[in-house]
């Protein structure tokens, strides 16, 4: 289905008490934090904790996004929707309404997040995005409808976080929600089968909409169009090898995409990597034991890679936030 929008659903006041029927928990309405097609988000106050607290005219929508948190906190692992504290259903008057009650995720959407700050952040969140997208897809799910709407940077420590789980599907259905800028289906680029691979256009589709924030619209579609959108930015062009495979389905997995956006930012092209290996040819045992070497190192210079970077941009982030 694809996602429309529409305009707030339910207009309830700050002070209001939502009190639920069946565990009789009561949420003050503090301020809505957002609304779309399946309902309306509300920050409240629970026992002078804060919470956010999705209330919908469809009880369908509920009852398919609670089920749907509910399996990623039995899944070891899975840390990219918010966790669940509630399900109930508000009685007012003669109406009764369903709702659940999730951990409040405080940050900023990724696109301002990224004006804000720089866009030396980019690659780093997405290596965040794409290790817990590894994770969910390794428990049998895509997120399916991946787009910056549904990501909150949080923090400190800044972390990436997605919001928003009504498109998380089982591996091997059919996508259930989408948006077209986000959907491979749209530009003519792959089927809107539930598989890791869609989840990755869209983190391609997500890198290209940070460098263009009004978005664009379809022209001829394909992927011509998204090369030309790539080369015509600074920015992504240093990305370039990475975004085109992602964007035409070689990547099998997050990690595969991962690994790749590591080498760019280690300053090596896949490319030039590719190169390295065609030169050289050792006998079976000896590259073997060098490509466990090679993995190790590699392991280690990541991490490193890593801290160093977050650290660096750490010290960025906050100096920006004093002066
Ligand atoms: N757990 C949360 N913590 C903080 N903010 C949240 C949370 N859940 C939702 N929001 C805010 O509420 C907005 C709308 O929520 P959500 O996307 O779940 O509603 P929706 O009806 O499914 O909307 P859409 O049609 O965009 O998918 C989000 O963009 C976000 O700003």
């Amino acid at each position: 289905m694809m996602k429309s929008f529409t305009k707030s659903q339910f207009n309830i006041k700050y002070g209001t008490i939502i009190q639920g029927k069946w565990h009789q928990n009561s949420y003050k309405v503090i301020r809505e934090l957002g609304s779309g097609a399946n309902g309306t988000v509300y920050l409240v106050d629970f026992n002078g904790n804060k919470a956010a607290l999705k209330i919908s005219f469809e009880p369908m929508t509920v009852t398919s996004e609670v089920n749907v948190l509910k399996s990623f906190s039995k899944a070891q692992g899975v840390t990219l929707g918010p966790s669940l504290l509630d399900v109930d259903d508000w009685v007012i008057g003669t109406q009764q309404y369903s709702f659940y009650v999730m951990e409040y995720v405080e940050g900023v959407h990724l696109i301002p997040f990224i004006r804000k700050n720089g866009m030396t952040w980019l690659p780093i969140l997405i290596l965040q995005l794409l290790k817990d997208l590894g994770d969910l897809h390794k428990q049998g799910w895509v997120f399916g409808d991946l787009k910056p709407d549904n990501l909150i940077v949080a923090g400190p420590p800044i972390k990436i976080r997605c919001i928003d789980v009504g498109g998380t599907t089982p591996i091997g259905r059919a996508i259930k929600e989408y948006t077209e800028f986000f959907d491979r289906g749209y530009w003519g680029l792959g089927s809107r089968k539930s598989e890791p691979s869609y989840d990755l256009f869209a983190i391609g589709m997500i890198m290209i909409n940070s460098c263009y924030p009004q978005r664009f619209l379809k022209k001829e579609g394909g992927i011509q169009q998204l090369t030309q959108a790539i080369d015509a930015s600074q920015e992504l062009r240093k990305y370039k090898s990475v975004l085109i495979k992602a964007l035409t389905g070689k990547y099998q997995t997050a990690d595969a995409m991962r690994k790749d956006l590591l080498k760019i930012l280690n300053g090596q092209t896949v490319s030039d990597q590719k190169r390295t290996v065609r030169r050289r040819s050792y006998n079976y045992n000896q590259t073997r034991q060098r490509k466990s070497r090679r993995s190790w190192v590699m392991g280690v210079i990541e991490t490193i890679l890593i801290f160093i970077l977050i650290s660096l941009l750490y010290v960025y982030y906050i100096l920006g936030n004093i002066f």
